[in-house]
């Protein structure tokens, strides 16, 4: 059954986080992305292509559309900073590295998707301070769900764990194709572009990161 739209939980970022984690049923994603917009616009692109939008397959299209763009863009309305309020005491100071995160974006500059692996790492602050391994999965959610460019998106996860955990360093490393590459333009499918962003002791340290970037490429 659908919530009312009186629930104190009905606000707009509990909405889009939960088109983050892939679990919406049912609820309204107009309130995500301007769906009538979206969808005027798909159906003149459907015509400057030289398709007929109102032919029996296409009918849909514009509003299907514009539902997959909330769900792909939902990242837009989510503050990442609420992905990393829970954190635990764990005094554990050394390395902590989740690896082969599915990453799954759209490019800023074709809309296109770009889609791969990021490995997330940190060394937990002085107060030993951890957060839950699933949170670093869903900080990736939330900022690939945007247009993107690869190098902001790793950065962007590096900073905000810099900045939300106090760690004594972070290292974030994307490998990701990019469907703009491979569809169109070049043409070169196959090919993989690796981003890093790594902050605090580990990208003071040679030795640190040196064991940190093994543990995410190990041979
Ligand atoms: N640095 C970076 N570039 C990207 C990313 N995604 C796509 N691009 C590149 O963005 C560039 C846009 O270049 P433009 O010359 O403005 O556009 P274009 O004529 O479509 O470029 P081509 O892809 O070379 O045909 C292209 O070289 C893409 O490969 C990304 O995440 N990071
Ligand atoms: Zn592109």
């Amino acid at each position: 059954m659908a919530a009312s739209s009186t629930e104190p939980d009905d606000t707009l970022d509990y909405i889009a986080a939960r088109l983050v984690n892939g679990r919406l049923t049912g609820r309204p994603v107009e309130e995500i992305v301007d769906l009538a917009r979206i969808e005027k616009a798909v159906r003149e692109i459907l015509i400057a292509v030289g398709e007929n939008p109102d032919r029996d397959g296409l009918q849909q299209t514009p509003a299907r559309v514009a539902r997959a763009y909330a769900e792909l863009f939902a990242g837009l309305r989510v503050d990442p900073a609420t992905v990393l309020t829970t954190t635990f005491e764990a005094n554990h100071e050394e390395l902590v590295l989740v690896r082969d995160i599915d990453v799954m974006s759209l490019c800023e500059h074709h809309l296109l998707p770009f889609r791969g692996s990021a490995h997330i790492g940190y060394i937990p602050g002085p107060d030993g301070r951890i957060t839950g391994l699933s949170k670093l999965a869903r900080l990736v959610e939330v900022y690939a769900r945007r247009p993107q460019v690869q190098e902001r998106l790793t950065s962007q996860i590096a900073d905000l764990l810099m900045d939300r955990l106090a760690p004594r360093g972070v290292v974030v490393v994307l490998e990701c194709e990019h469907m703009c590459m491979a569809m169109r333009g070049i043409q070169k499918s196959g090919a993989k572009t690796i981003t890093s962003a790594v902050r605090g002791t580990l990208q003071r340290d040679a030795k640190s990161r040196a064991e940190a970037m093994a543990l995410i490429h190990p041979r």
